[in-house]
């Protein structure tokens, strides 16, 4: 089978969005119990705990390990909500698959590894179960893409995915840099796979929470998983982002679902004629660019005839300086105008050297 065929039904049974809860580890079979029995049910319709942590670094707390199905197992027969955990190689898929966990995923360090994902996936051949692909920590659209199809191909139907964001070098104010364009794409070309939002993993801490599970249904995601825990400071793994049932309750009644449209008249002649617009403006935008690198390939021509290097790094730093403090003025982030300089430079370097390199 393949990732073309997967149906979203089994996400369709749910009125609301799809949200799963609990906490990042199981602690204590009470711990478990206590939280899933403060989940208001209603709005959270899946108990999560993670039993395998896999951690940076070592001497952190790595999870109860398999006793810890036993208390999933009592939360499934006590509060009759499903109940899911990730698994990390074929001998927890098949444990998992043993105390009837409804929903399995793999985690963001796991998918990077096409060996691990392929085991699981064989441990895991035709199951009924769902089974939730998380991004890779690195963002490498294909290394997510490619686990789906390893699980499809093993003839696993129900299938999802969890953007928990990207590892990143750089400072932000989050943990895992959402990147979420990397995830509409995936979107846009796998429309059928369910597509769940992890604002505990992307933010690293509660009081981002409700502004990224925001953004992701102004993107249109199917549902969240957020960590919950009772006593938040005190959980043994990820204590800054985890926030209490109570709080993920009030974050989701807050929370403004959007539709995929809307089908008014009002709506639709204003969209009309503001699309109007944007595709006038992308003409004009395609046409200066054109001109601009007309005049780029002339400067090309003329260090060609006087032997002058093309990259001038000199006239490129000024350029930039003065474009980005007019673009800023004019109301355009600095990302933006980073992106969209370099790559009109990239472009304008790459024709000179066409034409250096014609004889
Ligand atoms: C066009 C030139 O060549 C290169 C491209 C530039 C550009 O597209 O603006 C600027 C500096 C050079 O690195 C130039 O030297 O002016």
């Amino acid at each position: 089978m393949n990732i073309q065929d997967i149906k979203q039904d089994w996400i369709s049974q749910f009125e609301k969005p799809l949200v799963i809860t609990g906490p990042c580890s199981a602690e204590s079979e009470k711990q478990v119990m206590d939280i899933a029995e403060r989940l208001d049910k209603e709005y959270m319709q899946v108990f999560r705990a993670g039993i395998w942590k896999p951690r940076t670094k070592p001497g952190s707390f790595e999870g109860v390990g398999a006793i810890g199905l036993n208390w999933l197992k009592k939360v499934k027969d006590e509060y009759k909500i499903p109940i899911a955990t990730e698994i990390a190689n074929a001998s927890h898929a098949k444990l998992a698959l043993e105390f009837d966990v409804d929903y399995l995923w793999i985690g963001a360090r796991s998918t990077v590894n096409p060996f691990t994902v392929q085991e699981i996936a064989e441990a895991l051949r035709d199951t009924d179960k769902i089974v939730l692909v998380k991004n890779p920590v690195n963002p490498d659209l294909d290394l997510w893409i490619g686990a789906l199809e390893r699980l499809a191909a093993q003839g696993i139907k129900k299938l999802g995915v969890i953007h928990r964001g990207f590892s990143s070098h750089n400072k932000s104010k989050y943990r895992n840099n959402p990147q979420w364009q990397i995830a509409l794409e995936l979107k846009d070309r796998f429309p059928n796979i369910p597509l769940i939002c992890d604002p505990s993993h992307i933010t690293g801490r509660r009081d981002l929470i409700q502004e990224v599970a925001q953004q992701a249904f102004n993107l249109e995601y199917n549902g969240l998983m957020v960590e919950t825990h009772c006593n938040p400071d005190e959980a043994w793994s990820d204590a800054k982002q985890q926030i209490t049932p109570e709080e993920l309750k009030k974050i989701l009644v807050d929370i403004t679902l959007r539709k995929k449209n809307d089908t008014s008249n009002d709506f639709s002649s204003k969209l009309n004629r503001y699309r109007g617009e944007i595709d006038e403006l992308d003409n004009q935008l395609l046409g200066l660019l054109a001109s601009r690198m007309e005049v780029a390939k002339k400067i090309g021509q003329l260090k060609k005839e006087h032997n002058v290097a093309i990259f001038q790094p000199d006239r490129w730093n000024v350029l930039k300086k003065l474009a980005m403090r007019n673009g800023e003025r004019m109301g355009l982030s600095k990302e933006f105008l980073e992106y969209l300089l370099v790559a009109i430079h990239k472009e304008s370097v790459d024709l000179q050297n066409q034409i250096m390199e014609d004889k």
